[in-house]
This record gives C-alpha cells, structure tokens and sequence, in this order.
C-alpha cells in the first residue's frame, strides 16, 4: 500500500499494491494490519456503494456528532473526490483537497472526522464504494453548498448535477460552530 500525504493533515491517499496477471488483477483494498500501521481506524461500520451518471455533484457532506471517517474508492469509472477541513479550531479549516479516484489508478482517499466530503462523477457512469466509521445517521446529517466560493472548490464541471437537498446546502458562512463536525 503506496500512503501519500495530502495538504490536509489526516487526509491520506493510499494506492493499494495490484497484483496483475493473464486474468485481470487483484488488490487488496481494506487490510486492519496495515492499517493499523498507518494510525488508521482497523473498525468499519459500514460499507457504502452508489452509482451516479456524469456530472453528478454528492456533497459536500458530513455527520455532526457522529462524525464519519471513509475510506473511498471508485471502481468503475471516474470521480473527482474532494474534502473540506471543517475542524472550527484546525490552521487548514475550509481548505479543501481534491483528487481524480478511478478504475484505472485504483487511488483511495481516507478522509477522517471532521470534514465534509464529496465527489463529482467524471465518466459516464461511476460506482463509488466507501467504508464509515460510524453509521448513518440521517438525523445528524450536515452539509455545505458544493460551490461555496469562500471554500472554492475547483470541480472539473462547471455543471454540477445535484440532487434538491444538496442543491440547497447552505454556504460555509451560514453555519454556526455547533452544527460544524464534532471534533472529540
Ligand atoms: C448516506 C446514506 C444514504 N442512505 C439513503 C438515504 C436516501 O434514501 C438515499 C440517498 O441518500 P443521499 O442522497 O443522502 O446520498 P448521497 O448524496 O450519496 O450522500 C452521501 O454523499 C456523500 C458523498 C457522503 O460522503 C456521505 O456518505 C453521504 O452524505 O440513500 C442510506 O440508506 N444510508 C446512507 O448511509
């Protein structure tokens, strides 16, 4: 497993070793050992999967206090995936990272609590798969707008396909520090 580091402290991107041959390839995507070297969490929750079309805007999401850790990956297709510090007290709050996850490079991207998290749909089609730390709670959900100029998020398309709730996220500004993510 290939760690780089990102901009955002926390946030890794992990290129997972590929076994290729004659059949295709293997991978292993998920490893607690390894992990556990990493100082990362050896426990999931949940394991996630969507498929969108192209253009499609998820995000940018996040769970107040029941904060979210996911290891994300794309295995069709492409996305670009992007997430935003939202820790009131962190030196990189509202900086964003973004990077391209794909069938092709088979680039994860681990994004811990404490930060908001979407992606863009870069193909025709992608099927995104990511594992939580904690569950669903939909009673917690918190969001911001995937276009907030005081993030500034750079997106490959200018023409977000986003769904009404997303549409409808308020802007950075407009939350107050308790509905940001709970740091513990
Ligand atoms: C997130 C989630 C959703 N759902 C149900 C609720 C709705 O009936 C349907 C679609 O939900 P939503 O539109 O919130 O799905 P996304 O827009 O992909 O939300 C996700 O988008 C960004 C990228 C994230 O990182 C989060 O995991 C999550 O917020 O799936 C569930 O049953 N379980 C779940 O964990």
């Amino acid at each position: 497993m290939e760690v780089k580091e990102t901009p955002l402290p926390g946030v890794l991107l992990l290129v997972p070793k590929v076994h290729g041959d004659s059949r295709g390839f293997f991978l292993e995507s998920f490893h607690a050992k390894t992990f556990s070297r990493l100082g990362l969490p050896q426990l999931f929750v949940q394991d996630n999967h969507s498929r969108s079309v192209r253009g499609v805007t998820r995000g940018l999401h996040y769970q107040k206090r029941h904060g979210q850790g996911k290891l994300v990956r794309v295995v069709r297709g492409s996305v670009f995936d992007v997430a935003v510090d939202l820790r009131p007290d962190s030196p990189t709050f509202s900086r964003w990272f973004g990077t391209t996850l794909s069938e092709e490079n088979h680039a994860m991207l681990y994004i811990p609590e404490g930060f908001a998290h979407g992606f863009q749909v870069t193909s025709e089609s992608a099927d995104f798969l990511y594992k939580c730390t904690d569950f669903y709670d939909p009673q917690d959900e918190g969001g911001i707008l995937w276009n907030d100029p005081e993030v500034g998020v750079v997106w490959p398309i200018a023409e977000a396909a986003l769904s009404k709730k997303d549409a409808a996220l308020p802007l950075l500004s407009a939350v107050s520090r308790e509905d940001l993510p709970r740091v513990v």
